[in-house]
């Protein structure tokens, strides 16, 4: 445990890949003030260095498997020290990946508050994102990767929910439609709550 850290107020946001993650967390960071860290986005950073280690990374991402957990939980835990004096809690966003990685956290970082699960339907997700790779310029953005981010989602990443959901600190809100009501009486209640 990190003593800076010690009492962070963090969010887990969890969801497959293009469910509006990245989307969802700006929303709540305009609202709230959180300090949204995507570990997608750190280690697109990496990557974009043209650092060795970024050079791994990147063979690893393009075919949409997991990195090193060590690798991610160290970027994450860098990013919310850095923050630490001016944050009021921390969106943590597309992390854990399985269940290992909200194990490793607790142990390295702490517990989280909570666990926002953002939920679409498979159809809805590729749509998104095959639309989003004409202009993203993301090497994963493809049929082929996207295919493989979405197995490996229902494999590894959704037991990570019903794992946090033992301790109920599950809060979905689903984006199978356009409206955004779910967002706004989901989000009071879950931010307001006190770990
Ligand atoms: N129509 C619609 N599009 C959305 C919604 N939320 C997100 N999108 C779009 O869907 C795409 C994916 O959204 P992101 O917020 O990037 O999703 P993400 O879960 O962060 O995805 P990854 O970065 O791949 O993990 C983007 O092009 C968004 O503009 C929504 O509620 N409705
Ligand atoms: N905790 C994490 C987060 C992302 N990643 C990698 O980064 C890629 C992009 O993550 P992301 O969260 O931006 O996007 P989605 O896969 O959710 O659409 C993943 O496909 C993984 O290769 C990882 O390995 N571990
Ligand atoms: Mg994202």
């Amino acid at each position: 445990m990190t003593d800076k850290l010690k009492d962070a107020k963090i969010v887990f946001v969890v969801g497959g890949p293009g469910s509006g993650k990245g989307t969802q967390c700006e929303k709540i960071v305009a609202k709230y003030g959180y300090t949204h860290l995507s570990s997608g986005d750190l280690l697109r950073a990496e990557v974009a260095s043209g650092s060795e280690r970024g050079k791994q990374l990147q063979a690893i991402m393009q075919k949409g498997e997991l990195v090193p957990l060590d690798t991610v939980l160290d970027m994450i835990k860098e990013a919310m020290i850095a923050k630490a004096d001016v944050s009021k809690g921390y969106l943590i966003d597309g992390y854990p990946r399985e269940v290992k990685q909200g194990e490793e956290f607790e142990k390295k970082i702490g517990a989280p508050a909570l666990l926002l699960y953002v939920d679409a339907k498979a159809e809805t997700m590729v749509k998104r994102l095959m639309k989003r790779g004409e202009t993203s310029g993301r090497a994963d953005d493809n049929e082929e990767t996207i295919k493989k981010r979405l197995d490996l989602y229902y494999k590894a990443t959704e037991p990570v929910i019903a794992y946090y959901e033992k301790c109920s600190i599950v809060r979905k809100v689903s984006r199978n439609t356009e409206r955004n009501m779910m967002l706004q009486s989901n989000m009071t209640s879950v931010l307001s709550l006190t770990p």
